[in-house]
């Protein structure tokens, strides 16, 4: 049976590895798929990970109809098994709600990948959608940690190495940036406190000042 399953974790944890990952052993079977992303940092019609692998990939843009794809595909004759949907959270509810379909009608399994919530800690829609759709929410095994060694739960934006709580849902950046915006995964402790790495450091510069602000 077909199914739609959500692979949710903070920003670094392993997604868009685990979605190559995935493309590759399906694809190693016979099976036939498309890749699709939005606003992935290493530019349009791109799916990078950080650990060094970059593949080609179809942009989701707001005028993407996944149903209508996949059925222009059909009519050319191609078989398509199953689509991997990295940066998932950028994906309209609508669009969500297309995949959906496609694996109830067509069969076709649809593995998502994305941050389930935004530097404020509130659902992206498409996120949103996904949790109530899937049939599996999944979690990655692999955990990304918060500076103080706890597991990171939820992302961070820093403008100028501030965290901020207020602005645009939407700001592609990577974390560990130099940039202006730059993004770091905390712990719920640390996303509540706004405390990040460098705020932590400032406050308690010595390692024995550090247990303080824990
Ligand atoms: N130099 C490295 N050596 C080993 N693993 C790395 C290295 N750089 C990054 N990683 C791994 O890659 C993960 C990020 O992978 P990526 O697929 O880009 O994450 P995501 O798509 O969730 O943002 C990190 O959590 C880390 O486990
Ligand atoms: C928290 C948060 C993130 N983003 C952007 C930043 C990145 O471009 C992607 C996440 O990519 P990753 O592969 O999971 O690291 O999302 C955003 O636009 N708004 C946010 O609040």
């Amino acid at each position: 049976m077909a199914e739609l399953v959500f692979f949710s974790g903070t920003m670094d944890s392993g997604k868009s590895t685990l979605a190559l990952q995935t493309d590759h052993n399906h694809r190693a079977r016979g099976r036939r798929g498309f890749i699709f992303t939005r606003n992935d940092r290493a530019g349009v019609a791109r799916l990078s990970s950080r650990l060094g692998l970059e593949v080609d990939a179809r942009e989701v843009t707001e005028d993407t109809d996944f149903w209508q794809v996949i059925a222009t595909e059909r009519q050319h004759g191609h078989v398509v098994d199953y689509l991997v949907c990295d940066e998932a959270q950028f994906y309209s509810p609508e669009q969500v709600e297309q995949l959906a379909r496609l694996v109830d009608e067509v069969e076709m399994d649809v593995f998502a990948f994305g941050i389930t919530a935004d530097f404020r800690t509130r659902l992206f829609p498409g996120s949103a959608r996904l949790v109530e759709l899937a049939d599996r929410v999944e979690v990655l095994q692999v955990q990304s940690l918060c500076w103080c060694g706890a597991r990171a739960t939820h992302n961070a934006r820093t403008v100028d190495g501030v965290m901020v709580v207020e602005g645009d849902q939407v700001v592609v950046g990577d974390v560990d940036a130099g940039g202006e915006v730059a993004y770091e995964v905390l712990c719920r402790r640390h996303h509540m406190r706004r405390m990040t790495a460098g705020t932590a450091r400032r406050l308690a510069p010595s390692e024995g000042a550090l247990l303080d602000v824990r």
